[in-house]
């Protein structure tokens, strides 16, 4: 018999009911300004997304677009006219200084995928380049042109070109000024839906200083399930890979206090293994040594950090060249020793202990790794995704952009459970979770502290002008 509904009864409704697919859903988070509560309509919003998934000019994962579709609808279906922009890739070098421009890290493979998806035209504006390697340094008023055909519905999107082509976006000085204020005077309204750029740039961060501010519904659901992170059931094991050091060595002193157990892999544990043992790996920088001993030290009394036996050595970063790579083994490493490419982890090394009975008894899992060059080496990485998963018990988080990819290239069947099974949980940004980890503050990135800025000084814009109002009807 259906029970009518009563706030007394707390039973479902007579046509409604609650659907529980075993998901934790999203609660409203009071704390953000809410793309929900933002008046859009017929309003330009710059949304800033995190699409970095093409490579070569081809898009490697679509999921990392799809999560972001949600809100897109909700901009356009509420009167919104979309701005969008993403960053592709790492086009500038911050040693150099240099912005190298390539046609492989355009948006365009990213914007026909949207207009097939969302069935609204997009233009891409161009804008000049300056130099060889200084990128793009102004929006030209060109760009009006499109913005009027944009609020009068002649077309139904603008995506702006890779946003780290602009000189301003990973400036400090008056490139970041420039850049920002002229981005600020495209739109009404700045919508932050990339989760996965944790960086403070100028789209990501400073552009909060201009417009008034809101939290896109990606953003708002993985901020809601990194908190899960933070309350890890025990043992947690973080396994934490791939190339991008320069990023993910800092947080990782931090992390390695909040975890039971620790794995590396890819050039952070080629690393980690030079200033541990003594040896030297071809490609492995000293002065990336040097910040790696710290881990080292750290562990020498606590013993977190789980070492993964057996490596692959490459005489060549061509592939997997026969006669060209070898298994070889922590047991032989000593001072003074030379190796060559350190390439993947032997796929053994997970199934052997103490990597198989730590990662069989841990409760929670946080995976940011790639664990080796990919797309030859993959052996490893595959290898490690199998025996995660024999862990039926754990609470399973993966994060970041390659990690997913690779997961969804290498166990594609498995990759489509886990988008839908309550024990995994796939997050767009690898190093976003472990910056979170290291603040152990879902609220401490500095994106999200900005939103958070952003909604107080409009709330109290808006008590200042309902005091005004009151007092001017008062006199
Ligand atoms: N031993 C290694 N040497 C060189 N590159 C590696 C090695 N292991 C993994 N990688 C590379 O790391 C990349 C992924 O790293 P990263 O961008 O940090 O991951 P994510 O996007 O998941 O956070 C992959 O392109 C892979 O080819
Ligand atoms: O792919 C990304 O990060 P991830 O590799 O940590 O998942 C994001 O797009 C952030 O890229 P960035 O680390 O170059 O700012």
């Amino acid at each position: 018999m259906m029970v009518p509904y009563t706030p007394e009864s707390g039973v479902g409704m007579m046509v409604g009911y609650s659907v529980d697919d075993g998901r934790d859903h999203m609660d409203l988070d009071p704390r953000l300004p809410l793309l929900q509560d933002a008046d859009l309509n017929g309003k330009v919003v710059l949304l800033r997304v995190d699409h970095n998934v093409v490579k070569k000019g081809k898009i490697l994962d679509q999921y990392r677009i799809d999560v972001t579709l949600a809100t897109m609808y909700n901009i356009v279906e509420r009167g919104g006219r979309p701005i969008i922009m993403t960053h592709i890739g790492r086009p500038f070098d911050k040693k150099a200084k240099k912005i190298t421009i390539r046609q492989d890290d355009s948006v365009d493979a990213v914007v026909s995928y949207l207009q097939r998806k969302l069935r609204i035209k997009f233009v891409v504006p161009q804008f000049h380049v300056n130099g060889d390697d200084q990128g793009i340094h102004d929006i030209d008023t060109s760009i009006n042109w499109l913005i009027q055909d944009l609020r009068s519905r002649k077309i139904g999107g603008i995506y702006l070109p890779n946003t780290r082509w602009f000189a301003g976006e990973e400036d400090k000085g008056e490139n970041l000024q420039r850049f920002v204020i002229q981005l600020a005077g495209l739109a009404d309204v700045y919508v932050n839906d990339a989760f996965g750029s944790w960086q403070s740039h100028a789209s990501t961060y400073h552009i909060t200083k201009y417009l008034p501010s809101y939290a896109g519904l990606c953003l708002q659901d993985e901020l809601c399930h990194v908190k899960l992170v933070l309350q890890p059931a025990r043992p947690f094991v973080a396994i934490v890979a791939g190339a991008k050091y320069d990023t993910k060595i800092g947080p990782l002193t931090e992390i390695y206090k909040k975890v039971d157990h620790l794995i590396l892999g890819g050039v952070m544990y080629n690393t980690y293994l030079c200033a541990k043992y003594g040896i030297k790996i071809k490609g492995v920088q000293e002065s990336d040594i040097e910040l790696a001993k710290g881990l080292v030290e750290q562990d020498k009394t606590e013993k977190k950090i789980v070492e993964l036996t057996h490596l692959i050595e490459s005489d060549t970063l061509e592939g997997r060249k026969d006669g060209q790579f070898r298994v070889i083994s922590i047991k032989d490493f000593a001072p003074g020793k030379d190796y060559n490419y350190v390439v993947d982890v032997d796929p053994t090394s997970f199934e052997m202990d103490p990597c198989k009975s730590v990662l069989s008894s841990a409760e929670t899992i946080f995976v940011n790794a790639v664990m080796g060059l990919m797309p030859h080496f993959w052996h490893g990485t595959s290898k490690m995704d199998e025996v995660i998963d024999n862990n039926i018990k754990a609470q399973k988080f993966f994060g970041g952009g390659d990690t997913l990819q690779e997961f969804k290239s290498l166990h594609p069947k498995l990759y489509h459970e886990a988008l839908h099974s309550p024990k995994y949980y796939l997050f767009t940004g690898g190093g976003t979770v472990l910056k979170v980890i290291e603040e152990g503050d879902p609220y401490g990135l500095e994106i999200v502290k900005a939103l958070m800025a952003n909604k107080e000084s409009q709330q109290q814009l808006h008590a200042s002008h309902n005091h005004v109002n009151a007092h001017g009807r008062l006199a």
